[in-house]
C-alpha cells in the first residue's frame, strides 16, 4: 500500500513513521509537514526518497534548494500536494497534523476509496456541520480513526447491534492538575506541557491539562459514530490504561485496555495481516494494582462542558470554537495569559453570533473569524492589564 503522512515531524507522525518503518508492504510516498526542514528531509531519506513539501513557504524554498540533484522531490506548492494524494499513486493518507489545515483535501478525500488514518481531530470537530450533513462519517468505511478512545470505540462498537447500547464512554486522564489544589493561575506553560500519561504535542497537551481534548473528543465520537450527545459520557481514568467503555442496555459493560503508548494504536490501524512481538506493549498485571475513576468536575473543567455544548449547538460554533482555543493555548503558551483564563476567553467569545457553514472554506473562515476574535480579546485584556 502506498501512503502519505501530513505531519510527519510531530509527535504522532514520528512514531507512525516508526510504526511503517517495520512493514515493507507499507510504501511511504509522500511525507508533508509545517516548518521542520531538517527532520523531514531525515525521514525523506529514511524512506527512499518520498516525495515532500512543506506547508511554511520559506521552509519549502529552502528545501528545494538543499536537496537539488537528491533524488528527493520537493513539491512546490498546495495544489501539487493535492494532486499527488487525490491522484493513482496514493493508496491512503494518514492525518497527523495539529490544525485545519488540508481540511479541504480530507473533504475531497471523503469522495475517494483510500484510507483515511484520522488523528487530526480539529478538522473532525471544526467541519463537523459539513460532515454530519452530507454523510455520516460512520458509514464512511475508508475512515480509521487514529485518536486512541475513538480507535478503542471503534474496536469495542464493531459487532454489536447498536440497538442494544446504552452509552459509550470516552476516558480521560484528567490531565496535568487533576489533583492540584494550587490556584489556577499558578499554572505556566511548564507545568501544563508535562501529562502524566501521554507524550504529544503542545496543543493537545494544553487542551490535555484542561480537558477541552476531551470536549473535542466527545464532538468527534459524535461526528465519527452514530450516537447522540446523550448517549456519549466521559469518565476521567487517570492510569489511561482503560480507553473507552460501552455499556448495553442489558448492564454488562465492555473496556478496551492497553497501556498508553500510540504505537500500539497506530499498529491496530494499519489492519496488516502481520503480527509484530512488541514486548513492550504486553501489560504487566503485578504492576497495575489499582485503576481510579471519577467524574469531570464541572467548576475545575469549565473549557470542557464549554466544548460539548459547542458541540451541542452545531452549525459554525465547533470551528469557531477551534480557531479561538488555538488562539488562547498560543497566548498561554507564549505567556500572555494565564491557564485559568482559557476558558473564561473562550466563553466570552461565544457571545459571537455564528453563521452556519456551507462549504469547506465557510469553516475555514469561521475558525479563521473564532481564533481573531480570541487574539483581540486577548489584546484588549493586555492593554487593559487585567
Ligand atoms: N500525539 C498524540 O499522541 C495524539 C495526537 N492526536 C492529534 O494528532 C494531531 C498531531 O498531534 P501531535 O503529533 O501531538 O502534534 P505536534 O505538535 O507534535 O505535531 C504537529 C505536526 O503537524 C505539522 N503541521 C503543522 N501545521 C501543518 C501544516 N499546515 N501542514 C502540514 N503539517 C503541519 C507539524 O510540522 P512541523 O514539525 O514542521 O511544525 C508537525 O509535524 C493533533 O490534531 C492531535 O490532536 C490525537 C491523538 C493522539
Ligand atoms: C493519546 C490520545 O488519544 C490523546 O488524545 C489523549 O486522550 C490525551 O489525554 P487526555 O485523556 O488527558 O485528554
Ligand atoms: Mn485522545
Amino acid at each position: 500500500m502506498r501512503v502519505a503522512v501530513i505531519g510527519s515531524t510531530g509527535y504522532l507522525g514520528e512514531q507512525i513513521c516508526n510504526v511503517l518503518s517495520y512493514f515493507p508492504e507499507f510504501e511511504v510516498k509522500t511525507l508533508v509537514a509545517n516548518i521542520n526542514r531538517e527532520k523531514l528531509i531525515q525521514q525523506a531519506q529514511a524512506f527512499r526518497n518520498p516525495s515532500i513539501y512543506l506547508a511554511n513557504p520559506e521552509a519549502n524554498f529552502r528545501a528545494a534548494s538543499d536537496l537539488k540533484e537528491s533524488g528527493i522531490r520537493v513539491l512546490k506548492n498546495r495544489d501539487a500536494v493535492k494532486e499527488i494524494l487525490l491522484g493513482d499513486s496514493i493508496d491512503g493518507i494518514f492525518f497527523a497534523l495539529s490544525g485545519i489545515d488540508w481540511i479541504d483535501l480530507f473533504y475531497d478525500l471523503l469522495n475517494t476509496d483510500k484510507i483515511i488514518w484520522m488523528a487530526t481531530k480539529e478538522i473532525i470537530v471544526a467541519g463537523s456541520e459539513l460532515w454530519k450533513g452530507e454523510r455520516d462519517l460512520s458509514q464512511n468505511k475508508n475512515i480509521i480513526a487514529l485518536d486512541s478512545e475513538h480507535n478503542a470505540l471503534h474496536q469495542l462498537i464493531q459487532g454489536h447491534n447498536q440497538e442494544h447500547i446504552a452509552k459509550i464512554y470516552l476516558t480521560a486522564s484528567g490531565g496535568a492538575f487533576y489533583e492540584w489544589q494550587g490556584d489556577l493561575n499558578e499554572i505556566t506553560p511548564e507545568m501544563a506541557l508535562s501529562h502524566p500519561n501521554w507524550k504529544m504535542g503542545t496543543k493537545i497537551t494544553v487542551d490535555s491539562a484542561n480537558l477541552i481534548n476531551k470536549g473535542l473528543e466527545v464532538i468527534e465520537a459524535n461526528c465519527l459514530f452514530r450516537f447522540p450527545y446523550s448517549q456519549i459520557d466521559v469518565l476521567i481514568q487517570r492510569e489511561s490504561v482503560i480507553h473507552a467503555l460501552v455499556e448495553r442496555k442489558d448492564g454488562f459493560i465492555t473496556a478496551l485496555l492497553s497501556k498508553p503508548d500510540m504505537k500500539s494504536v497506530i499498529l491496530h490501524a494499519l489492519k496488516t495481516e502481520r503480527t509484530f512481538p512488541w514486548e513492550e506493549y504486553k501489560m504487566d498485571f503485578t504492576q497495575l494494582h489499582q485503576l481510579h475513576f471519577d467524574y469531570p468536575v464541572p467548576d475545575r473543567f469549565q473549557g470542557f462542558y464549554l466544548a460539548v455544548k459547542v458541540g451541542r449547538l452545531g452549525g459554525g460554533y465547533p470551528a469557531f470554537f477551534c480557531g479561538a482555543d488555538e488562539a488562547c493555548v498560543q497566548a498561554f503558551l507564549s505567556h500572555r495569559i494565564g491557564f485559568n483564563h482559557i476558558p473564561i476567553l473562550l466563553e466570552k467569545t461565544l457571545e459571537t453570533t455564528i453563521a452556519k457553514p456551507q462549504s469547506v472554506s465557510d469553516v475555514i473562515y469561521i475558525y479563521n473569524q473564532g481564533f481573531k476574535i480570541a487574539k483581540d480579546l486577548i489584546q484588549q485584556r493586555r492593554s487593559l492589564k487585567c
